[in-house]
């Protein structure tokens, strides 16, 4: 089957627009977890005596051929000496030709990372050796290293040295530890750990607890087929988790995607993932930049340049649910054109008329027809004075066509898509009655998420009591429960009364609610 994972970057924050893929190294053996079936790093002679050869110790049969290899050195020639730095370097960093920062850095300003470099934390003294490449992104490198101190391994992120990514940085590093320590001060709620942060040569780098594999990783790993509808589950109810965090602490992501969604090692043989890259964050109300998200998960206001709220994680995380099940991206667009005519074909409907009115780009993509737009039936017999312009008004407008990517699956709604993909072979005919109860809640499930106006959209704390999340009977269209404003503390809200469920919701971080 054909990649679709292209363009799947964040927009980003300027300056730092995204122009390159992030680069997925196999790290198979990276999950955490597989450095205590190895030996310990010590009461190894070699290893003690050298760093560069505990990678060896992890595969037995290059362990035995090099077992002492340096104390055998040393009986043959009483001169011989090893010396770490006169070991061939194996560069991790691409391109790893020096140019800036007194040859530290590449042309991009990405510290050139080697096997066994050490990043040291030089307040604290703590080291860090550069074991393996995790990912290249927009803003820096994730190295796989190993904390000498607590026998273990980190994920740290090397920011590049550049200002702007460092300022950047700085905010990643004050979110993420306001929702470590204030909001989630036990860990529970599906937000990766931050544990360390220190300059190292010009660079800020910031060590978070080691993950797994991100989503995107586990649905190619299936072939892009999608996955069971219990995992989709699961990973939507810890995904919301985070999310309800985040809002009560008036965080936007601004980046949600499968590739910000990790694995978490096992616990109990039980599934889970964390979210990891708060690199594009933003205090709600305090929004400074309009080109956010990445395409494929943008949503509709930010494409049309509207204010925007931690509704923008919601449509994101609708457009992961829906691709968790599918095994492909739902609206993977090759322009913004292109992403904001496929929603309105799978969803129905368009956004709002006075979103419309307000937005910066509405010219970009609609048309005014100066009243209500009579007849629109390709939405529904929608009334709007809005249409959206056709690829020929688009092409004539700007002299060139709009680019418009593949389509993966049958063009159609989004309740057929989920009822007749083919890898699923459903067919809601014949299906069994339980799975067909399934299927039907996740349509309504996904019908609150990709709701193209953001005030009607659920917010994470309203989809959390939806079926689909708890696992109650789907008996009919979900209601949601209006919802008085989060209180900003993550702890301590009280609960009035607690409907249809919502038990999974860890204590203390259901805010009020009631019923219409
Ligand atoms: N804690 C972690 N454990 C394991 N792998 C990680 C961890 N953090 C990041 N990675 C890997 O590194 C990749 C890039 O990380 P991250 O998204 O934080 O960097 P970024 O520079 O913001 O990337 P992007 O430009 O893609 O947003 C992730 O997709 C993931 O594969």
């Amino acid at each position: 089957m054909e990649e679709t994972g292209r363009e799947r970057k964040a927009a980003g924050p300027p300056p730092w627009a995204p122009t390159k893929s992030t680069v997925f190294r196999s790290y198979a053996a990276a999950v955490v977890g597989d450095r205590a079936e190895a030996p310990s790093a010590r009461g190894n002679g070699v290893a003690a005596r050298s760093s560069n050869l505990r990678a060896v110790r992890k595969r037995p049969i290059v362990a035995r051929l090099t077992r002492d290899i340096v104390q055998t050195f040393e009986k043959c020639n009483p001169e011989f000496n090893y010396v770490d730095s006169l070991n061939p370097k194996h560069f991790l960093t691409t391109p790893a030709v020096p140019v800036h920062n007194d040859g530290l850095d590449n042309a991009n300003s990405d510290l050139i990372l080697y096997v066994n470099l050490e990043l040291v934390n030089k307040k604290s003294d703590r080291r860090y050796i550069v074991e393996e490449m995790l990912g290249q992104g927009t803003f820096g490198q994730v190295a796989k290293c190993w904390d000498a101190e607590t026998n273990s391994y980190v994920a740290v992120k090397v920011i590049k040295n550049q200002p702007a990514f460092y300022q950047q940085a700085i905010m990643e590093v004050s979110l993420l530890s306001m929702l470590n320590d204030k909001f989630d001060p036990d860990d529970q709620h599906h937000i990766v750990r931050m544990l360390d942060f220190f300059p190292w040569k010009n660079h800020l780098c910031i060590t978070f607890e080691m993950l797994g594999h991100n989503l995107y990783e586990l649905l190619k790993k299936n072939n892009l087929r999608g996955l069971q509808l219990q995992f989709v589950r699961t990973f939507s109810r810890q995904i919301l988790d985070a999310l309800i965090v985040m809002k009560g602490a008036g965080i936007i992501h601004c980046d949600l995607k499968p590739e910000n969604i990790l694995i978490t090692p096992k616990v109990n043989s039980a599934a889970g993932v964390k979210v990891i890259d708060f690199g594009s964050a933003c205090m709600e109300g305090k929004t400074i930049y309009s080109y956010i998200q990445s395409r494929y998960y943008r949503s509709p206001e930010v494409l049309l340049g509207y204010p925007y709220t931690t509704a923008i994680d919601m449509w994101s995380f609708g457009c992961i649910v829906a691709e968790l099940y599918i095994g492909l991206p739902l609206f993977p667009g090759a322009s913004e054109y292109d992403v904001l005519s496929r929603m309105i074909e799978m969803v129905g409907g368009q956004p709002p008329d006075d979103l419309l009115r307000e937005a910066k780009n509405t010219r970009k993509f609609f048309k005014h027809a100066g009243s209500i737009y009579p007849g629109n039936e390709a939405h529904d017999g929608l009334r709007s004075s809005y249409r959206i312009l056709t690829e020929d008004e688009v092409e004539a407008r700007d002299s060139k066509k709009p680019k418009i990517g593949k389509w993966y699956f049958p063009r159609g709604r989004l309740d057929r898509l989920i009822f007749s993909y083919p890898w699923k072979n459903l067919n809601e005919g014949n299906l069994p009655e339980a799975e067909k109860e399934d299927c039907l809640a996740l349509v309504d499930f996904l019908r609150g998420l990709v709701e193209f106006d953001p005030n009607k959209r659920w917010s994470p704390l309203q989809a959390s009591y939806h079926p689909f999340i708890t696992g109650e009977a789907f008996t009919g269209p979900y209601e949601p429960f209006r919802e008085t404003p989060v209180i900003p503390v993550g702890r301590a809200a009280t609960v009035d009364h607690n409907p249809g469920g919502g038990h999974w919701l860890a204590a203390g971080l259901s805010p009020q609610v009631w019923k219409h």
